[in-house]
C-alpha cells in the first residue's frame, strides 16, 4: 500500500509542528511523495529516529486527533486479517472442514461414480444440513459474547492532541483507544502485560522485554530499547532482532516503553509474514488445537500442546473414521466371497458406511457447547472464547490458581516497615517509597504497578498521621517520616531526590531498582532496590541493624528470613528492600544490576481476599475440582491466605525443591500437594505441565503477566476481567463478573456439554454398531441385500433428524458431581457391550422376518425390507429413551425434544411401510402378524437393555 504524501527525507522540519503526513490537516508541499510501506518499514530499522517520526508527520507528542482521524479513514482498521470475523461463506467452508465431512463427501464421490445419484444427492445433503446448523450455532453463541467481549476488548495508550501544536507545552495526556483505531504516526505507551498492538519504533524504553514467541518462535522475552542512530550489524537484517523495533504479535513481559506506530492492519510484518520460521520452529498466525470441530481462531501464541478436548473427542473421531472406511471394503468382501456379488454392491456397501457415520457429530459438539457458552454468557457473564475449551472445563480434574487478583483483590494496603530484626523501622518505607516513586517516574508505565502505588500511599499517610501527631504535643513519638525541627536528619521526600535510572519490577528477576543521588550534593550514587525476599537478599552482602551495617552470614540471613517469614504467616505480601552506594562517575544503568547490596528491612502489605473466593473454593472441592496455588510469594503469606479461605495448605512446596525433580516426580509431587510458593513464571508453567502429564485436565486461573506461560501450558486458560491485556488474550475463558462463583457454572455447563456429547456418542454407536454387525451376517445368510441403499439412506435421516435433539439431552445430576471426561476406552467397551445386544435383536426380528414373510418357499424381500426398517427404527427410539445419559429409568428424565424425537421414529418406523412413498423404496406392507411379533422382540430387547444399563452405571461409580 502506497503510504501518505510525504515529503522527500531531508526537506522538512521533524517534530509535530511540521504535519507533513497528511491530506486532511496538513499543507501539501510541492515536494512530496508517495512513501510505501516497505520503504517506512526499512526507514523504521535503519533511519535516525528523528527521521522516522517526520516521514510518519508525528513527533514525540503524537498525533492530533484530526490527523488520526484522518488517516483512519485513509488507512483503515489496524486488524489483521486472520483476526477479522470470517464472513458466513467463509465460516460455512470451515464448518465443512472435518473428517466426517470429508469422509461422507469422498463417500458421495464414490457414488456418483458409479452413478448411484440418489445416495450421493442424500450424503450432499447432509453434508449442507450439518454445516448449516453448525455455523447457525457458531453464530449465535458469538453472538451472545459480542456484547461481554466488548467490555474486556483490547486498547492501546496513545498520545494525541487535540489541535496541531497546542497544547503548548503540556504533555499530551495520554488516553485508552480501541487498537482498531491505531494510525500510523500515532505514539503509544507499552506496559507489562500489553500486547504490542503494531509494528513499532522506540522512542523510550525502561527496562523492556517482549516475548515475540508468535513471531519467532523463541519463548524467552527479548530486551528492547531505543536505538537514536541505528547501526547495521551481524543482527541487522533480521527485524525481530532489531532492539529499537516491536511487531504487532509481540507481548510486554516487564518494564515500559514509549513508540511510534509506524505499520497498522495489513501493514504489518506480522499480517505479511503468515508462516515464519526460526530455528526451525513453525511460527506465525497458528491455528489453534484443532478446531475441526468447534470454533476455527487464529490467535497470536505459540502453538498449544493437544488438550482434553483433542485427547477424547478427536481420538473417537479418528477411530470411528477408521472404522467406516474399512466397512465398504468389508461389505464388498463379504458378499464377494460368499455371495458371489460384484461391484453391484458398492453402492450398498456405500450406503452401510454413511449409515455407520456418526455424521452429526461435529454438529451435535459444536451447537451442544455453542449452546452452553451461550448460556454461560448471557446468564453469568462468562466468555467462553473457544468453544472445545468448555469441555475441557467439564473435564478439569485440577485447577491451578495465582494468588493475587484472582483469591485477593489485588488491592495492597501497607501494613508494617521493619528492619531485619522485625522492629518498626521508618527508614525502610522511605527507602521503599523512593524505589516506587523513581520506578514509576521514568519507567511511566501506561498503569502503575499495584505494589508500587501502595508503597507511596503508605509512605503518604505515613507522613500525614506523623504530621498530625507532631501537632498534638512533643510526647508524640516520632518514626521519621516527616520533618521535624529537633530531628534535621530526616529523609528528603523521594520527589526531592535526583532520580538518575530506574528498571521496573521484573516477574523474571522480581525485583525493582531505582538510582538516585540525594539532592543537591554531587555524592555517590543511592542504588535502591526492592522486590520478593529471596531474590533480594541473594544480592546483599551486608545487613543494616541498629543503624550499623554488618556483614550478612549464613547466620544472619537465617534471621533475616525467620524476620520474613513471622510477617509472611499473618498473611502479608513482603518486600525486602535494600540499599548500595556507588562512586559519583559509575554509569547509573551500569549501577541498576548493582549487587553486594545492604538489607534495610521489609515492608509489609495487606490484601483483602476476593468476597466470593471462599465460597468458590469450596464449591470446587464438591465438585471434584483440586485446587493449588501457584504464588510467586513467600510460603507463609500463601499458606495463610489459604487457610483464611477455608483451603488447607498442607505442606508448602517452594520452587527450589521443583528445581530438583524430573517432571515424573514433580507431576507426583503436585497431585499431593496444594500450595508452591516462590514460583517464577517457569516454575508455574512446569507443575502445570507436569500436572498434564500425570493425566490431569488442568486449568490455570492467572491475572497477570507472569501467568502467561502456564496459560499457555494448561487445557484451558481461565482470568477474570481485570486481567492484563495478554493474559485475556492467551486465556480460553475470561470471568467478566467479579465473582469467582462463574468458575462453577462454566464447569457445570462443560460437564453438561460433555454429558450429552457422551450420550449422543453411546446411543448411536452402539445402534449403528448393531446394525452393521447385523446386516453383514445378514448379507451372508441372505440371497438378496438385507436393505437397499435408498433404505439404508433414508433411515439414517431419520437418526440424524432424531439425533439432532441431543443437544436438548440433560444429563443426571450425577453427572455434574464429578469431572467429565469422554475416555474413549470406556465408550468402546459401552458400544461393544450395547451393539450386540443391539445386533442380537436385530439378528432375532431378522429370524421372525424370514419365517413370516416366506411366499412358497421364497422369501418377500420387499415385506422383509419394510419390516427391517421398522425394527430399526423402533430399536433406535426405545435405545435413545433407554440410554439417555439420566440414569436409571431414564425415560422419566428425558427431556421433551428427546421424547418428541424419539416418538417421531416410532412413528415413521411403524408408518411408512404403510404409506404410498413405501413401494419407490422398495417397501411392501407387512403381515398384520408382525406387529405383535415385533412387539414381544422389542419387550425382550427392552428387558435386556435395562439391567445391563444399570449394571454398567454402578461398575461406573464404583470406578468413579
Ligand atoms: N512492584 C514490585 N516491586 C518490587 N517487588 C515486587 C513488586 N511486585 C511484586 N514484587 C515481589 O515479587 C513477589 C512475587 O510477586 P508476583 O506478583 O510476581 O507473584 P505472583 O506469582 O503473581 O503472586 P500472586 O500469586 O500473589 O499473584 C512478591 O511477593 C513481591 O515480593
Ligand atoms: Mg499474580
Amino acid at each position: 500500500m502506497a503510504w501518505a504524501p510525504e515529503t522527500v527525507p531531508g526537506s522538512g522540519t521533524a517534530g509535530p509542528s511540521a504535519d507533513l503526513g497528511d491530506r486532511v490537516g496538513g499543507v501539501p508541499g510541492p515536494r512530496r511523495r508517495e512513501v510505501t510501506a516497505p520503504e517506512l518499514a526499512r526507514a523504521a530499522a535503519d533511519a535516525p529516529t528523528l527521521e522516522v517520526l517526520r516521514l510518519l508527520g508525528s513527533g514525540p507528542r503524537g498525533l492530533t486527533e484530526a490527523q488520526a482521524d484522518a488517516r483512519l479513514v485513509r488507512y483503515g482498521e489496524n486488524t489483521v486479517a486472520g483476526r477479522r470475523p470470517p464472513g458466513p461463506l467463509r465460516r460455512f467452508a470451515r464448518s465443512a472442514r472435518d473428517p466426517f465431512t470429508a469422509v461422507l463427501l469422498g463417500l458421495g464421490l464414490v457414488s456418483a461414480a458409479v452413478t448411484a445419484w440418489t445416495t450421493a444427492c442424500v450424503i450432499v445433503v447432509l453434508v449442507v444440513v450439518s454445516c448449516v446448523l453448525r455455523v447457525t450455532g457458531e453464530h449465535r453463541a458469538e453472538r451472545a459474547t459480542a456484547a461481554l467481549r466488548e467490555l474486556v476488548a483490547g486498547t492501546a495508550t496513545v498520545r494525541r492532541r487535540e489541535h496541531p501544536g497546542g497544547p503548548a507545552r503540556a504533555d499530551p495526556a495520554p488516553r485508552e483507544v480501541p487498537v482498531e483505531q491505531l494510525v500510523p504516526g500515532d505514539v503509544i505507551r507499552l506496559g507489562p502485560g500489553d500486547l504490542v498492538p503494531a509494528d513499532l519504533r522506540l522512542l523510550r524504553a525502561s527496562g523492556l522485554t517482549v516475548y515475540q514467541s508468535a513471531l519467532t518462535g523463541a519463548s524467552a522475552p527479548v530486551a528492547k530499547h531505543p536505538v537514536d542512530v541505528p547501526r547495521g550489524g551481524p543482527g541487522a537484517d533480521e527485524p525481530f532482532e532489531r532492539p529499537h523495533l516491536c511487531f504487532q504479535g509481540g507481548s510486554v513481559a516487564a518494564g515500559s516503553g514509549t513508540a511510534v506506530v509506524y505499520a497498522t492492519g495489513a501493514d504489518t510484518r506480522f499480517a505479511g509474514t503468515r508462516v515464519p520460521r526460526a530455528g526451525g520452529t513453525r511460527v506465525g498466525v497458528t491455528r489453534a488445537r484443532v478446531p475441526r470441530v468447534g470454533v476455527t481462531r487464529t490467535r497470536l501464541a505459540p502453538p498449544r500442546r493437544e488438550t482434553a478436548f483433542d485427547r477424547s473427542v478427536h481420538g473417537i473421531s479418528w477411530t470411528l473414521i477408521r472404522f467406516m472406511l474399512v466397512t465398504p471394503a468389508l461389505v464388498l468382501l463379504v458378499d464377494a466371497v460368499v455371495r458371489g456379488r460384484g461391484l453391484a454392491t458398492l453402492p450398498f456397501a456405500v450406503a452401510v458406511a454413511v449409515g455407520l457415520t456418526p455424521e452429526m457429530l461435529p454438529v451435535i459438539v459444536t451447537t451442544t457447547l455453542a449452546r452452553g457458552s451461550r448460556l454461560l454468557a448471557r446468564e453469568h457473564e462468562v466468555i467462553v472464547k473457544r468453544l472445545p475449551a468448555l469441555h475441557d472445563l467439564g473435564a478439569m480434574d485440577v485447577l491451578c490458581t495465582d494468588k493475587t487478583g484472582t483469591l485477593t483483590r489485588d488491592r495492597p494496603m501497607v501494613d508494617c516497615h521493619v528492619d531485619p530484626a522485625g522492629r518498626v523501622d521508618p527508614d525502610v518505607l522511605h527507602w521503599a517509597a523512593l524505589n516506587s516513586w523513581w520506578t514509576l517516574q521514568l519507567a511511566d508505565p501506561p498503569v502503575p504497578d499495584a505494589l508500587d502505588e501502595a508503597v507511596l500511599t503508605g509512605y503518604e499517610e505515613a507522613g500525614a498521621r506523623e504530621a498530625e501527631a507532631a501537632e498534638r504535643g512533643p510526647d508524640a513519638p516520632w518514626t521519621g517520616l516527616v520533618a521535624l525541627p529537633d530531628h534535621p536528619t530526616v529523609p528528603d521526600h523521594p520527589a526531592d531526590h535526583d532520580g538518575l535510572a530506574a528498571s521496573p519490577f521484573d516477574p523474571v528477576r522480581r525485583t525493582s531498582c531505582a538510582v538516585v543521588r540525594r539532592p543537591g550534593r554531587p555524592g555517590p550514587l543511592i542504588v535502591v532496590v526492592k522486590g520478593a525476599v529471596d531474590d533480594v537478599l541473594d544480592r546483599c552482602a551486608r545487613v543494616r541493624l541498629d543503624g550499623r551495617d554488618r556483614p550478612l552470614d549464613a547466620a544472619g540471613r537465617a534471621a533475616a528470613e525467620r524476620s520474613a517469614a513471622d510477617l509472611a504467616a499473618d498473611g502479608l505480601r513482603l518486600l525486602a528492600v535494600a540499599l548500595a552506594e556507588r562512586p559519583a562517575d559509575t554509569d547509573p544503568e551500569a549501577a541498576l544490576d548493582a549487587s553486594a547490596l545492604t538489607l534495610i528491612g521489609f515492608v509489609g502489605l495487606r490484601d483483602a481476599l476476593a468476597d466470593t473466593a471462599a465460597d468458590a473454593l469450596a464449591v470446587l472441592a464438591d465438585r471434584g475440582v483440586a485446587v493449588k496455588v501457584l504464588t510467586g510469594d513467600l510460603p507463609g503469606t500463601a499458606a495463610r491466605v489459604c487457610r483464611d479461605l477455608g483451603l488447607h495448605p498442607g505442606e508448602v512446596v517452594t520452587a527450589e525443591r521443583i528445581d530438583a525433580l524430573d517432571d515424573a516426580e514433580l507431576g507426583r509431587l503436585a497431585a499431593a500437594h496444594t500450595v508452591f510458593a516462590r514460583c517464577t513464571p517457569a516454575h508455574k508453567a512446569r507443575i502445570v505441565g507436569a500436572l498434564r502429564a500425570a493425566g490431569h485436565t488442568t486449568g490455570f486461573l492467572g491475572d497477570g503477566v507472569n501467568d502467561l506461560p502456564a496459560l499457555h501450558a494448561c487445557d484451558v486458560g481461565i482470568c477474570p476481567r481485570d486481567a492484563v491485556d495478554v493474559t485475556r488474550e492467551a486465556a480460553d475463558v475470561v470471568l467478566v463478573s467479579k465473582d469467582l462463583g462463574a468458575i462453577d457454572e462454566a464447569i457445570v455447563a462443560g460437564r453438561r456439554g460433555t454429558g450429552t456429547i457422551a450420550g449422543y456418542l453411546r446411543i448411536t454407536l452402539s445402534c449403528n454398531l448393531g446394525n452393521v454387525i447385523a446386516m453383514l451376517m445378514a448379507g451372508l445368510l441372505l440371497p438378496f441385500l438385507p436393505m437397499l441403499p435408498a433404505q439404508v439412506l433414508v433411515q439414517n435421516l431419520c437418526f440424524d433428524a432424531a439425533q439432532a435433539a441431543f443437544v436438548f439431552d440433560r444429563p443426571a445430576a450425577a453427572t455434574l458431581r464429578r469431572p467429565g471426561a469422554l475416555h474413549p476406552r470406556d465408550l468402546l467397551r459401552f458400544i461393544a457391550g450395547f451393539g450386540l445386544l443391539n445386533a442380537v435383536a436385530d439378528l432375532a426380528t431378522f429370524t421372525v422376518l424370514v419365517l413370516m414373510v416366506r411366499h412358497g418357499g421364497e422369501v418377500d424381500q420387499e415385506a422383509f425390507h419394510a419390516g427391517w426398517f421398522t425394527e430399526n427404527l423402533l430399536t433406535q427410539a426405545l435405545v435413545i429413551l433407554l440410554l439417555c445419559t439420566g440414569r436409571g429409568v431414564a425415560v422419566r428424565r428425558a427431556s421433551r425434544p428427546i421424547l418428541i424425537a424419539s416418538a417421531g421414529l416410532a412413528v415413521i418406523g411403524v408408518l411408512l411401510p404403510l404409506t404410498p412413498v413405501a413401494p419407490a423404496l422398495g417397501m411392501a406392507s407387512l403381515p398384520i402378524g408382525y406387529y405383535p411379533v415385533l412387539a414381544g422382540v422389542l419387550a425382550l430387547y427392552a428387558g435386556a437393555l435395562t439391567p445391563v444399563r444399570r449394571c454398567y452405571d454402578r461398575r461406573r461409580a464404583e470406578r468413579g
